[in-house]
C-alpha cells in the first residue's frame, strides 16, 4: 500500500521516538515505496547523530568543533543540506534550503553583532546619565530617602562629577576629602544651582552646611572679584544662624572651601566687640555669616553694607524665629538691594538674572532655608521669605538621626540622676567626648561639678558665659582637653563636635524639636551614637512625640512606663482639649 504523502508526520513521529531507543527501522517500513524508504534511512542518520549527542556528558555539551567550515562533510550524506528532502517537506523552493544553509554558514563566520545594550535591565549606578529614565530616578530617590515638592525640581546628582559645580569647586571638594555627596547634598545642590529658592530638611549631622555653601560658592565664582572699591559694598551673600556657636561652626565648614578658592568669609556674632568685627570686614569678604541681632547692629552702625548682596541662607530658620529674631531677619532682608517679589521668571531667566552683575536693575534675591526639623513655623516663614521654593526632604521631616540609639529612663530627683549618670559613665561603655544637656544655667554648674568628681573633666556652655569662654569651651572639647561639655539648648543646634559617643539629657528638652537637635550632636556624618534621657512627670508634654520618635527608631525601645503613660496616648494639645471637655 502506497503511503500517502501526508502520512509522513505519523511515521516521522513513530520513527523519531523509536529511533531514539531502537536503531533498526520499525517493521511497518517494509512496505514503504523506495523513495520513502530512502527518506526514512536518511532520517535515521540524523536520529543517530542526536542520540550520540544526548549520550555525551554535560561537560562535552559545549562543542568546540575544531573543524573549519570547509571541512564540514555533512552535506555529503545529509540530504537536508542538499535540498533533496526539501520537496517532500513541502518547501516551496528547493534552493531555499541551500540558501538558508549558505546563510547559516556565513553567519557562523560573522562575529555575533553586539546586541543593543539592554539599558532597562541595568541598575541606575551602571547607567550613563543620558540613559537614566524616570523610573531610575524614582529608584535613586528611594535609595537615598529623597523626596521633593514645589513644581518641577531638578533631578538629584549621582556623584560630584555630575553635580554641575565648576571644576575649581569640585577640586576643593576632593581636597577636603568628601568622596561621596551626602543625601541632602545630592538633592539640594542641583536645585540651588538652578537658581531656585530652597527649603532643605535633613537630619542633624547630614551635611546640610556644604549643601548650601557649595552652590553659593558656584554663584560667587561668577561674580567680579572684590576690589578696593567693591569690597566696601559688602558681601555677595549672607548666612544667618540662630546662635553664635552655629555661626562659627558654619564658618569653619565654609572656610574649608573658601580658603582653597581664594574667597574670604567672616562671622559676625555677639560676644566680640564691634570694632573687632569691623576690622575683619575692612578687608572685604564675599560671604558674611552672622547671628541676626549682631548683623542688624552692624548695618545700623554702617559697619556693614549689603548693597551687592543677593543671596541669603538661613540655617536652623525655625530656631531663629523661636528665639524672636523675626524682626531682625525682616530688617536684614529690607537692607538688601533686591527682593524676591520680582515677577515670576522661568528658571533659565532666573539663571541669567542671578549671573548678571548687580548693575542690572532687574535682579531678585535667592533665599534658602535649612533645618533638621519641620515645625509648623517653617511653613509660615517659607511663605514670608521664599519665592516658589523647591522643598527637599531627606527621610521623614523631623525624624531623629537614624544612627542614634535613643534610651530613656524615668529618674525623678536630681540626686538620683547624678547617681545614675555616674553609674552610666563609670560603666566603661562610653568614651570622651560626651555632651550633657540641662535646661537651666544653674544645673550646668551642678552637673559639671559631679562630672569632675567622677573623673570626667567638664566644660560649660550657656548664654551667661562670655563669647570667649563659650568658644574656649568648644575648643577644649574638640581638642581633647575636656571630656564632657555641659550645655543648655544654646549648643543644641548645629554644633559639630566629631565622634561624640553619648548625648545625655540630664533634663529632657522642652519640645521634640529641641530633643531632636540635641541628640543630633552624636551619630553625625554617618557614624553611630547613643542618647540617654532622664524623664519625670514634669516632661509629660513631650511624652506623646517622644514615644512616636522612639517607635520609629529601629535602634531604640519604648520603655513600658512611657508606653503606658496617660500623657503618651495623645498629643499635648489634644489632651488639653480632652481635659477641657471633661
Ligand atoms: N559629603 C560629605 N562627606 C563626608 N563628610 C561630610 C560630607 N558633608 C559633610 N560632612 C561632615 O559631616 C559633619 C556634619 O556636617 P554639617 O555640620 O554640615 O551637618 P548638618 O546637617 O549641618 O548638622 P546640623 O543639623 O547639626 O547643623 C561635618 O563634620 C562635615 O565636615
Amino acid at each position: 500500500m502506497q503511503q500517502q504523502k501526508g502520512d509522513y508526520s505519523r511515521n516521522f513521529k513513530g520513527s523519531s521516538r523509536n529511533a531514539a531507543k531502537d536503531p533498526s527501522p520499525p517493521p511497518e517500513t517494509e512496505n514503504l515505496d523506495p523513495e520513502t524508504k530512502l527518506l526514512r534511512e536518511r532520517y535515521m542518520g540524523i536520529a543517530e547523530l542526536r542520540r550520540q549527542k544526548r549520550r555525551r556528558t554535560a561537560s562535552d555539551r559545549k562543542f568546540t568543533f575544531d573543524w573549519k567550515t570547509e571541512d564540514d562533510t555533512s552535506s555529503d550524506y545529509n540530504p537536508i543540506y542538499r535540498g533533496e528532502v526539501s520537496a517532500s517537506l513541502g518547501l516551496k523552493n528547493t534552493g531555499e534550503a541551500e540558501e538558508r544553509k549558505k546563510r547559516a554558514l556565513e553567519l557562523q563566520e560573522v562575529p555575533r553583532k553586539k546586541k543593543d545594550t539592554d539599558w532597562d535591565s541595568m541598575h541606575w549606578s551602571e547607567k550613563p546619565l543620558d540613559k537614566m529614565k524616570e523610573r531610575d530616578w524614582r529608584i535613586f530617590k528611594e535609595d537615598f530617602s529623597i523626596s521633593t515638592k514645589g513644581g518641577s525640581v531638578p533631578n538629584p546628582m549621582r556623584s560630584w562629577e555630575e553635580s554641575g559645580l565648576p571644576p575649581e569647586i569640585l577640586r576643593a571638594v576632593e581636597e577636603v576629602g568628601y568622596k561621596e555627596p551626602s543625601a541632602i547634598q545630592r538633592a539640594a545642590i542641583p536645585v540651588a544651582l538652578s537658581c531656585r529658592d530652597v527649603i532643605g530638611v535633613a537630619e542633624t549631622g547630614s551635611g546640610k552646611t556644604a549643601s548650601f555653601v557649595l552652590p553659593l560658592l558656584s554663584y560667587i565664582i561668577e561674580m567680579p572679584v572684590l576690589n578696593e572699591v567693591t569690597k566696601s559694598d559688602g558681601p555677595y551673600a549672607i548666612i544667618l544662624a540662630p546662635t553664635r556657636e552655629l555661626a562659627q561652626q558654619i564658618e569653619t565648614e565654609t572656610r574649608k572651601f573658601c580658603n582653597r578658592l581664594g574667597f574670604r568669609c567672616v562671622s559676625i556674632v555677639g560676644g566680640h566687640t564691634i570694632s573687632e568685627q569691623s576690622f575683619a570686614l575692612q578687608e572685604g569678604a564675599e560671604i558674611v555669616i552672622a547671628t541676626p541681632g549682631r548683623l542688624v547692629d552692624c548695618i545700623e552702625r554702617r559697619v556693614l553694607v549689603l548693597s551687592q548682596c543677593c543671596y541669603v541662607i538661613m540655617d536652623e530658620a525655625d530656631r531663629m524665629i523661636d528665639l524672636g529674631f523675626e524682626e531682625q531677619v525682616n530688617k536684614i532682608l529690607e537692607a538688601l538691594p533686591v527682593t524676591n517679589t520680582k515677577p515670576d521668571n522661568d528658571d533659565a531667566e532666573n539663571a541669567r538674572l542671578m549671573s548678571t552683575y548687580l548693575g542690572g536693575k532687574d535682579r531678585y534675591r535667592q533665599t534658602m532655608m535649612y533645618t533638621a526639623t519641620m515645625p509648623p513655623a517653617i511653613e509660615r516663614i517659607a511663605r514670608q521669605y521664599l519665592r516658589r521654593p523647591a522643598t527637599v526632604i531627606i527621610g521623614s521631616a523631623g525624624q531623629a538621626v537614624g544612627t542614634v540609639e535613643q534610651r530613656v529612663e524615668f529618674v525623678t530627683t536630681e540626686e538620683k540622676r547624678k547617681r545614675r549618670m555616674a553609674e552610666i559613665l563609670n560603666s566603661g561603655e562610653f568614651q570622651a567626648p560626651i555632651i550633657v544637656f540641662v535646661n537651666i544655667k544653674k544645673n550646668c554648674d551642678m552637673v559639671a561639678r559631679e562630672l569632675n568628681r567622677i573623673g570626667w573633666k567638664a566644660v560649660i556652655l550657656h548664654g551667661g558665659k562670655s563669647q570667649d569662654q563659650r568658644e574656649a569651651a568648644l575648643k577644649q572639647l574638640r581638642d581633647g582637653e575636656a571630656d564632657a561639655l555641659v550645655a543648655t539648648d544654646l549648643a543644641g543646634r548645629g554644633i559639630d563636635v566629631p565622634d561624640v559617643s553619648l548625648v545625655m539629657n540630664f533634663n529632657m528638652a522642652k519640645n521634640i524639636e529641641d530633643y531632636t537637635h540635641r541628640i543630633g550632636r552624636t551619630g553625625r556624618a554617618g557614624k553611630s551614637g547613643i542618647a540617654m534621657t532622664f524623664l519625670s512627670n514634669g516632661d509629660q508634654d513631650t511624652f506623646y512625640d517622644l514615644k512616636q520618635m522612639l517607635s520609629k527608631s529601629a535602634l531604640s525601645k519604648v520603655p513600658d512606663e512611657l508606653r503606658r503613660h496617660e500623657a503618651a496616648q495623645a498629643k499635648f494639645a489634644a489632651r488639653k482639649t480632652m481635659q477641657n471637655i471633661q
